[in-house]
C-alpha cells in the first residue's frame, strides 16, 4: 500500500513559523504592554534581557500571557535592578530627549504620537490598513521608556506593518518578514510540560460535546488545555512521529494562536503515515470530526485557509492515491482546495460537496455538517465526494444532464429541423451545429436552393441567419429573398411573365422581415475576407442576434493565403476544422458553398463530392454532403425540375444518402415539393 511520507505535506505549507521580535529593554515595559496587547497576539518573543531572572520559560508562551503571567507569580520578584537597564537619574534629560526624537519619527511615519506613552501600548488604528472596513484599533507601538528605541506592529492579518526607530537613526520601517525567511534551526524544542499543558477539564470537554466531539477522540487526539489567568484556552498540540512539534490554542471564542518560532506542519500527521487515501480539512476541529464520522486518515492545513502555500514544489507529496479535499465552502477555502489539489496532482484528488444547509446556504465545513446532520451524514459526504475536475478531461457523468436533455428532446432540435420539403424529410434535417458543404456544378441553384432553405426554416422555426454571400450584391440578394418570402416576382419584367410584381406595402413588410432575419457578413472594402474575420462577425451574429444558421457562399471568394510550407489540403483541413468548432460550439449550422474543379469530359450528370476543388476533406471533414443538380437539356427532362442529391451524412438521425426532386419557380425563386410519378412521367415524356 502506498504511503503519505509525514513530511509530504510539509512542502505544501507556508514555510516556517511567524514570529515578530519586540526588543524589550524593560521588563516593566513588557509587562504594561502586555495588559493591552490583545491575547491573540500571539507570535511575540520577548528577550528578557536580565541575567538574573529565573522565571519559568515564559519566553515560550505568548507574549502577552507569558509578560502577564511573569507580573502575576513569577517566582522572582520584579525590580529595578533585575528588570534590565533603568535609567540613571542624570540620564533623565537625555532619554527625555531620546523619547521626544522616537516620538517626532513615529509620527512621521503617521502614527499618533500623543497617544503613545513610553512604557505602553495603548491598541491604535493602523495609518497603513486604516484597520480594515472595521477600522480595529490593531496597531501596537511601544516607546521604550530609556528612550533607545520605539517599535510598533499591525496585527492585522493583512497588513502586518511594521517598524523600530532608534533614537538617533534612520527609521527603519518595512512590512513583517515572510515565514520562509526563517531558517528551520530556529524551530524551538517545546514540550507538554514547556507549554504547561493539562488535561482538558469540564469546561472543554462541554465545549467539544456541543460541537459532537467526543472525549474519545479528544483523548486519542491527546487534545489539552492551558489556562491563562481565568481564561481557558483549548490546546491543539502539532506531532510529527509522536514528537511534539507545535502547539495551537484557541479560546472558546474563535481566537486562535500558535506557539511561536515552531515548525508549522499539518495537523495530525502521524494519523496518515502508510495510508493511500488521506482526507484534508482546513480546522483542527474538523479533523476530529472526521473522526467522529469514522475517518481518522485526516490531517489539518495549519493555519486554516492560508493567503498562499509554500514555493517549495511538493517533491515529497506522498504516493496516496486518492487525497480527499475537504476543506471549507467558502472562497477561500475553495481557494485552497485549488492550490492543494494543483500542488499535490489533481489526478488524486476529490472534493467533497458539502450538502445544503437551508435553501439559500451549504454547509460551511465538517463539523457544521457533523452538528446539522450526524455523523452518517459527513460519512456520506466522504464517500460522495467527486473526483477532482481536471481542465479537458471529462466522464459521461459530467454530460448526463444533455444525454437527458436529447433523449427528452427538450431543447426542441435533437432530430434537426426539416428543410420545409417532404422529398427531403427522410434524407437531410438541418441540425445545429452541423457543417453541410454544398456544391454543384455553375448555375445549378446552390445559392438559390439555400436562400430557399433559409426561407422555409425562418417560416417554421423562426431561425435567423448571417450571410456571408460575397458573390451577390447585397440588393440583388434581398430581391431574390423576397421573392421568395412573398411569392412574387421583384420586377415587371422578363422572367415574371404575367404574374404581377409585389406591391409596395408587400415590399415593406419584407423588408423588415429580411432585416429581422439576415444578418449580412460583407467585406466593405476590396480585399477578401479570411476565415478568421467571417467566423469571428458570426459569433458576434450569434451573440448579439441569436442567429443559428450562417452561410459562407462560396468557398473560393474567402482569401486563403497560407504560409508558404503548408499545401492547399492542409489548409482546407485546417479552416474546416475551424468552422466546425464555430459551429459546435455556437450550435450554429453552417453551409459552406464550394464549386467543384473543371471537370473534364463533363457529361452533365451532378459532380461527385470528391471534385471539390481543393482537397478531398471537403467531403471527409464535412458533417453532410450535398450536390445540387439541375438539368438543362429539355429532351432529357424537365427543366425546372431540381436534383438535391445528399452524398454524405455523418448522423444518422438527421437522414441518410438519396436524391429528392424539387420543381423550381424561376418567377419567384421558390422550390416546390413534386410528385415523384409525375417527375417520371416528365421525364420519360420530356415535357
Ligand atoms: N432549376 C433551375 N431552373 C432554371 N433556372 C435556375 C434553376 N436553378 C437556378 N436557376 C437560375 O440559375 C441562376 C444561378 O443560380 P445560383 O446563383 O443559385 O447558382 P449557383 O449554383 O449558386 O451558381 P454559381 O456556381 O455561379 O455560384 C439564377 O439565375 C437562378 O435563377
Amino acid at each position: 500500500m502506498p504511503s503519505i511520507p509525514c513530511g509530504a505535506f510539509q512542502s505544501l505549507l507556508m514555510g516556517g513559523s511567524k514570529y515578530i521580535p519586540v526588543r524589550c529593554s524593560a521588563y516593566a515595559a513588557a509587562a504594561a504592554v502586555a495588559a493591552f496587547v490583545p491575547r491573540r497576539r500571539l507570535h511575540f518573543r520577548v528577550h528578557l534581557r536580565s541575567p538574573h531572572f529565573r522565571g519559568p520559560l515564559y519566553n515560550n508562551l505568548p507574549f502577552c500571557q507569558r509578560s502577564y503571567r511573569a507580573c502575576n507569580h513569577s517566582s522572582v520578584p520584579v525590580t529595578a535592578s533585575n528588570a534590565v537597564k533603568v535609567a540613571r537619574p542624570d540620564d533623565e534629560t537625555i532619554v527625555a530627549k531620546r523619547i521626544a526624537y522616537l516620538k517626532t519619527k513615529i509620527k512621521e511615519v503617521g502614527i499618533d504620537d500623543a497617544a503613545c506613552k513610553p512604557g505602553t501600548s495603548p491598541p491604535l488604528i493602523c495609518p497603513k490598513c486604516g484597520g480594515g472596513s472595521s477600522m480595529e484599533k490593531t496597531l501596537f507601538v511601544l516607546i521604550h521608556e530609556d528612550g533607545d528605541l520605539a517599535t510598533w506592529q499591525c496585527f492585522r492579518g493583512e497588513c502586518g506593518w511594521e517598524g523600530e526607530v532608534q533614537a538617533y537613526k534612520d527609521v527603519k520601517a518595512g512590512f513583517a518578514k515572510k515565514d520562509e525567511d526563517m531558517n528551520a534551526k530556529h524551530y524551538r524544542v517545546i514540550t507538554e510540560k514547556s507549554l504547561q499543558l493539562e488535561p482538558v477539564g469540564e469546561k472543554v470537554i462541554a465545549y467539544f460535546a456541543e460541537r459532537m466531539i467526543s472525549e474519545e477522540t479528544l483523548r486519542r487526539n491527546a487534545i489539552k488545555q492551558c489556562k491563562y489567568g481565568d481564561q481557558i484556552a483549548i490546546a491543539f498540540p502539532y506531532r510529527r512521529n509522536g514528537t511534539l512539534v507545535s502547539c495551537k490554542y484557541r479560546y472558546f471564542s474563535k481566537k486562535f494562536w500558535q506557539e511561536a518560532r515552531t515548525e508549522r506542519i499539518f495537523y495530525g500527521l502521524d494519523d496518515i503515515k502508510q495510508l493511500s487515501e488521506v482526507i484534508i480539512v482546513e480546522g483542527e476541529i474538523d479533523k476530529l470530526s472526521m473522526e467522529e464520522a469514522g475517518y481518522r486518515n485526516c490531517v489539518s492545513v495549519p493555519d486554516g485557509a492560508p493567503a498562499q502555500v509554500s514555493k517549495e514544489p511538493p517533491a515529497a507529496a506522498g504516493e496516496a492515491s486518492r487525497i480527499i479535499l475537504a476543506t471549507d465552502a467558502d472562497g477561500p477555502g475553495q481557494a485552497l482546495a485549488e492550490e492543494l489539489a494543483r500542488r499535490l496532482g489533481k489526478e488524486r484528488c476529490l472534493r467533497v460537496k458539502w450538502p445544503e444547509k437551508d435553501a439559500t446556504e451549504v454547509c460551511k465545513d465538517a463539523n457544521e455538517v457533523l452538528m446539522l446532520y450526524g455523523p452518517d451524514a459527513l460519512k456520506k459526504v466522504i464517500e460522495n465526494s467527486e473526483l477532482y475536475p481536471i481542465r479537458g478531461l471529462f466522464q459521461f457523468s459530467d454530460f448526463f444532464h444533455e444525454v437527458d436533455a436529447y433523449y427528452h428532446q427538450s431543447h426542441g432540435f435533437e432530430l434537426g429541423v426539416s428543410t420545409g420539403w417532404r422529398a427531403l424529410d427522410e434524407l437531410y434535417n438541418v441540425m445545429p451545429g452541423e457543417l453541410t458543404i454544398i456544391t454543384g456544378v455553375p448555375n445549378s441553384g446552390k445559392s438559390e436552393w439555400i436562400d430557399a432553405l433559409l426561407c422555409n426554416i425562418n417560416k417554421n422555426y423562426k431561425w435567423r441567419f448571417a450571410l456571408c454571400s460575397m458573390e451577390n450584391k447585397v440588393r440583388e440578394h434581398a430581391r431574390k429573398l423576397l421573392e421568395k418570402h412573398i411569392g412574387k416576382p421583384f420586377f415587371n419584367v422578363r422572367y415574371g411573365g404575367s404574374t404581377e410584381r409585389m406591391t409596395v406595402q408587400e415590399l415593406e413588410q419584407g423588408k423588415k422581415w429580411l432585416n429581422d432575419t439576415f444578418h449580412l457578413i460583407r467585406c466593405e472594402d476590396d480585399c477578401l475576407p479570411s476565415i478568421n474575420w467571417v467566423l469571428r462577425l458570426a459569433k458576434a451574429a450569434v451573440l448579439r442576434y441569436g442567429v443559428r444558421g450562417l452561410v459562407i457562399d462560396p468557398y473560393n471568394e474567402l482569401d486563403h493565403q497560407r504560409s508558404p510550407n503548408q499545401t492547399e489540403t492542409e489548409y482546407v483541413s485546417q479552416m474546416l476544422t475551424m468552422i466546425k468548432r464555430f459551429a459546435q460550439h455556437y450550435s450554429c449550422h453552417v453551409w459552406f458553398v464550394a464549386h467543384p474543379r473543371q471537370l473534364q469530359n463533363w457529361t452533365g450528370g451532378p459532380p461527385n463530392m470528391y471534385d471539390i476543388s481543393g482537397s478531398a476533406h471537403f467531403i471527409n471533414k464535412c458533417d453532410n454532403g450535398i450536390v445540387i443538380h439541375r438539368n438543362r437539356d429539355a429532351k432529357v427532362g424537365p427543366l425546372d425540375c431540381v436534383q438535391v442529391c445528399v452524398r454524405k451524412v455523418r448522423n444518422k438521425v438527421v437522414g441518410t444518402i438519396g436524391e429528392a426532386f424539387l420543381s423550381y419557380n424561376r418567377i419567384s425563386g421558390e422550390y416546390e415539393d413534386i410528385d415523384v410519378r409525375d417527375i417520371t412521367m416528365r421525364i420519360t415524356t420530356g415535357r
